[in-house]
């Protein structure tokens, strides 16, 4: 089938090099053009394990193409996705300019029926909203289709290729017969379609994202109280994970959730309740959680060093808001570089993928280190917001001969807290 994705960030390079790697001819737009460039000379610009493979393997065979023209993008397609970034508005919702905008071209471009799909996260009532802006200019039949996406930065390919489920909002016929035949070599290997509404499969995707937000920030005020009353936030997560209801994923305490999703999708569904006089209290308490979670630390560190952190150098490792990814937006590291900056206190960092995208952000302001130990150097303590495997472990005598005081403080709880007492560390860790 010919295929066109429009948007060729993160969902819709992953999206056009999975639908290739099914056998279908794939152009991706992007308005981009230096984006564009580099993937037409076979450069990735995002890290994300496993992508090359099936990129290299499409775009030789001749499956995966890209352009800046959207003219020329969609030609002959019979479906067009729709992978547009929706960043928050001033007011928290989801700004739809990317969207609509991309819809009212739509219009005046397409010759023959098409399905156009949101592939972008997008409120409840935007398929309706796309469908009037294509409806406008339109000389031909066409229908617009929610089939929201739900990988993982990190594992997005896995993810794509044998997703939980795949969930289609449509009220067409003809739209879902072809939006079948898409994804009927997924169907074939055992992942499940689930068809709905246009609005159920929008609101689908704010529930997932909400409900694993959620998750997160209850194991954190839980943690915070096993901090309280001397419980270990570990033994509650294996000993609540066991029980099937629950489930073992997402239980994981730590400094908040960040990424370019959870953040934004939690308040653009708070904003939707608000614009509906629905008061939807958890989540407004999810968000107030997560910010202060993000900068937990903070405090233990700057009462280790009698209230001031002025001078003082931080050795911070893990910058990127999860391992796998260079991905920064809404990261925790971000959030403690700048108090500690404010703060008077040096920071020196290391992240193994998300450096560069620091530095364009933050330039000299910290200091860049090219190993983990080396971030150590001169460092008077440790902070860790990433748990990249490479600082799971490490060699401690090593540690302790580089840094100037043996304290750590770890936000994503890689450390046992008995065994690092043992070896002489001021640690501290989330709710243990
Ligand atoms: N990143 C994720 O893990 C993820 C997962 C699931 C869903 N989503 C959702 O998918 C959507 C896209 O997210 P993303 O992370 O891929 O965004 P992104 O910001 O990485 O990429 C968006 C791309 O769209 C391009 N673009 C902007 N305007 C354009 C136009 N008029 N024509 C063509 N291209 C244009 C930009 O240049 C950019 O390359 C968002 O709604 C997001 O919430 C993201
Ligand atoms: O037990 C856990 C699990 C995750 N996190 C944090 O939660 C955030 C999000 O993690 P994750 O969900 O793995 O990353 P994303 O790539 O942002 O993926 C989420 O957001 C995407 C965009 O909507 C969805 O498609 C995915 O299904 C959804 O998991 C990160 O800061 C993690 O550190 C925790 O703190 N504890």
């Amino acid at each position: 089938m010919k295929i066109a994705v429009v948007g060729t960030g993160y969902v819709g390079l992953v999206t056009g090099t999975c639908l290739a790697e099914t056998g279908n001819t794939v152009t991706c737009v992007d308005i981009n053009e230096e984006k564009v460039k580099k993937l037409q000379s076979g450069v990735i610009p995002i890290y994300e394990p496993g992508l090359d493979i099936l990129f290299n393997r499409n775009t030789a065979q001749g499956r995966l193409k890209f352009t800046t023209s959207l003219a020329e993008g969609i030609e002959e397609a019979k479906i067009i996705f729709l992978a547009l970034p929706t960043p928050p508005d001033e007011d928290g919702s989801a700004d739809l300019k990317y969207i609509l905008g991309v819809a009212d071209d739509l219009g005046k471009l397409i010759k023959n029926y098409v399905v156009v799909v949101d592939k972008s996260t997008v409120p409840v009532g935007t398929a309706e909203m796309v469908r009037e802006r294509i409806a406008k200019n339109a000389t031909c039949e066409f229908d617009v289709v929610s089939n929201p996406e739900f990988l993982r930065e990190g594992v997005a390919v896995e993810d794509f290729m044998k997703p939980d489920r795949i969930v289609i909002g449509t009220s067409s016929e003809k739209a879902k017969k072809i939006m079948e035949q898409l994804y009927l070599p997924f169907v074939r290997q055992g992942n499940p379609i689930i068809f709905m509404s246009e609005r159920s499969a929008e609101m689908t995707k704010y529930a997932a994202n909400a409900f694993l937000a959620t998750k997160i920030t209850f194991m954190n005020e839980i943690a915070n109280l096993c901090e309280k009353v001397g419980a270990n936030v570990d033994d509650i997560r294996r000993g609540i994970g066991a029980d099937s209801r629950i489930g073992k994923r997402f239980l994981f305490a730590g400094v908040g959730y960040g990424g370019s999703c959870f953040p934004k999708d939690v308040q653009a569904l708070a904003k939707t309740a608000e614009d509906n006089q629905y008061d939807f209290k958890i989540l407004k308490s999810v968000m107030a959680v997560n910010t202060s979670q993000k900068t937990k630390l903070i405090e233990p560190l700057k009462n280790y060093f009698s209230g001031n952190l002025k001078d003082k150098q931080i050795a911070v490792w893990g910058l990127a808001f999860k391992p796998y990814t260079d991905d920064i937006r809404e990261a925790p590291a971000l959030d403690n570089i700048r108090i500690l900056l404010e703060l008077g206190a040096k920071v020196r960092a290391y992240d193994p993928e998300a450096m560069n995208n620091v530095k364009q952000l933050l330039g000299d302001k910290i200091e860049y280190a090219e190993s983990p130990y080396g971030a150590l150097l001169n460092s008077d303590a440790l902070l860790i917001m990433t748990e990249w495997p490479v600082f799971r472990t490490p060699d401690f005598e090593v540690v302790a001969s580089l840094l100037k005081n043996k304290a750590i403080f770890d936000g994503r709880n890689l450390y046992e807290p008995k065994e690092m007492q043992e070896m002489g560390f001021y640690y501290v860790s989330i709710g243990r």
